[in-house]
């Protein structure tokens, strides 16, 4: 049993009922209906929270379209705060694709068209000067976590203006959802430095500033501004970059990563889940994840990210540098990376194979294809992050399966429409043989008598156990350690790599279990790195146990002055 805490609230009457984080809606008692002035506001019936969520699930399931789903739940979320987290966790399988992925993207391209009502902070370049007054002026003053986007390059979908604001709030409630962090903690923010997607700009409901994006100085003049005024304002808040265009992301990152506590969860996250499941993946095909030969399709922040993420992890394994290095070649859209190429970006330097090392390949043009890296390297592992549907073809995959028996293949881009392959023609393409995870939700494929669970190798399971570490563990840093931590702790929990059953990874469901052990890595790992103060096991435990937020109402006493 729960115990029910006691708070005392200013507010009453219709102010209550309007506050979605205070809202009860039917479930104030008859005492709180009358010490609260809410006596004929409501229906006479007092509820229970679990009535509440009986019938907004039965609602929710009236509506035919994700869509239309995800615009249900976002209203229960701007109405009643508690009812809405009893409610996603109570179905989380079913909820997650809807206020997450795939359907953010869906919310994120008409998020102008669905729009209700205002969350979390729009910061518009014409605004700059008023930065630090409109962080200061927030009502809510205890702000632990902040989801942060320029929205320009949301999912695998481009810039989306404003709208990119969607996924601020669906990854904010991913970190309630399953990291426990407490919602009146968190903060979603848009910074609106214009679009030069022309079909919003063209449209007339679009919210965003009219306006070409803000580059270059100017850019990073602005981000500085943000910065600054975040520090001041909650200096121990934890900051998460989310979608920034792959020119940016990196800089950022490098700019403000010893400056404050933040990490940028598409290389950072999808970095962390993708090692994690690539561990577990090599686990149940019973091959060392240090043997393994590896292609990207993408060479952007994100593959690159994960990249050496998996080189890190090859070497605390036992390879060199130049070992690790030699195992994964980078395919983008001009080709293999190679250490010839003109305009190489920062990050791909050091990810480029050398010429000379594959003089003997058989190849008849100067830049190789993901069909020429397969037919010569003889991959074991193929990651799409190219946000490009489809390129993992018949042809190329079964190029690859004819020189691995066990093939693993993760197509990560998102949302769904983006995804290299669909997981059903992998299987068909291998019999079988291919070890699958994806990006964004797919259902289990059926073939020949048997079930394939698809894996979803998302950042969600990830970002929300990595907060309630930092938080519970007081981290001051995200140091790589932690996130090594956390790949590790979530390999340690693969239901296929374990128990030789079930899919790579553990079921959603089980995010919340995943989240608390996450945390606790992350939190130790913190400690190791001087991060962090120093608390045992048994005192980090008790810290997330009690920073773990739990849905339930709390029972409401008048505050009296
Ligand atoms: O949001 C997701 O599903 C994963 C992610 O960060 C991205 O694709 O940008
Ligand atoms: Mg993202």
């Amino acid at each position: 049993m729960l115990k029910k805490e006691t708070l005392y609230t200013p507010y009453t009457g219709a102010v209550l009922l309007e506050n979605p984080l205070l809202n009860k809606g039917l479930a104030f008692t008859q005492e709180e209906r009358q010490a609260l002035n809410l006596n004929g506001l409501l229906p006479d019936t007092v509820e229970t929270i679990k009535e509440q969520t009986d019938r907004a699930w039965a609602q929710f399931c009236h509506f035919k379209r994700d869509i239309s789903r995800h615009v249900y739940l976002r209203n229960i979320q701007d109405t009643n705060e508690t009812l809405f987290y009893n409610l996603v966790r109570t179905h989380l399988s079913e909820m997650l694709p809807v206020i997450y992925t795939p359907t953010v993207g869906e919310a994120c391209e008409h998020f102008s068209d669905i729009y209700r009502r205002a969350r979390g902070l729009f910061i518009s370049w014409p605004n700059r000067h008023q930065i630090d007054e409109m962080l200061q002026q927030f009502s809510r003053n205890d702000i632990r976590v902040i989801v942060v986007t320029d929205g320009e390059r949301i999912l695998g979908l481009g810039d989306q203006g404003v709208g990119g604001m969607g996924i601020p709030i669906g990854k904010l409630s991913l970190y309630t959802a399953c990291g426990g962090i407490n919602p009146a903690t968190t903060l979603p923010i848009m910074l609106d430095v214009g679009t030069n997607n022309t079909q919003r700009l063209e449209d007339p409901l679009y919210m965003g500033w009219r306006h070409p994006r803000i580059t270059d100085d100017q850019y990073m003049e602005f981000m500085d501004m943000f910065i600054d005024a975040v520090k001041a304002r909650w200096p121990d808040v934890l900051l998460q970059f989310e979608d920034f265009a792959q020119k940016n992301a990196t800089k950022l990152l490098n700019r403000y990563r010893d400056k404050l506590c933040c990490f940028n969860d598409d290389i950072q996250g999808t970095a962390a889940v993708t090692l994690g499941t690539l561990i577990a993946a090599s686990r149940a095909a019973g091959v060392n994840l240090q043997d393994q030969r590896i292609v990207f399709l993408g060479g952007g922040s994100a593959g690159c990210g994960i990249a050496e993420k998996i080189i890190a992890y090859m070497v605390s394994t036992g390879l060199s540098e130049q070992q690790a290095r030699s195992r994964v070649f980078m395919v983008d859209r001009f080709g293999l990376l190679t250490d010839d190429m003109p305009n190489l970006l920062d990050f791909q330097q050091k990810l480029v194979t050398s010429r000379e090392a594959i003089a003997h390949w058989d190849v008849v043009q100067d830049n190789l294809s993901l069909l020429d890296v397969v037919r010569n390297a003889h991959p074991t592992v193929m990651i799409g992050v190219s946000g490009q549907p489809g390129l993992f073809s018949e042809e190329i995959v079964k190029e690859m399966y004819s020189h691995c028996p066990r093939p693993i293949i993760m197509p990560l881009s998102n949302p769904t429409s983006r995804a290299e392959a669909q997981p059903r023609d992998l299987i068909e393409w291998t019999q079988g043989a291919a070890l699958i995870a994806t990006g964004s939700p797919f259902a289990p494929v059926h073939y020949d008598g048997a079930v394939y669970e698809i894996a979803q190798c998302n950042n969600a399971y990830i970002f929300p156990g990595l907060g309630l570490g930092i938080l519970a563990g007081k981290a001051r840093r995200v140091t790589e350690n932690m996130l090594m931590a956390a790949s590790q702790a979530l390999a340690a929990h693969s239901p296929q790599a374990t128990l030789e059953r079930g899919g790579l990874l553990p079921a959603v469901e089980d995010i919340g279990e995943i989240s608390r052990a996450i945390a606790l890595a992350t939190a130790r790992a913190a400690q190791q790195d001087g991060v962090a103060p120093q608390a045992s096991d048994d005192e980090l435990n008790t810290a997330i146990g009690n920073t773990f937020w739990e849905a339930q109402y709390a029972s409401y006493k008048r505050a009296s002055f």
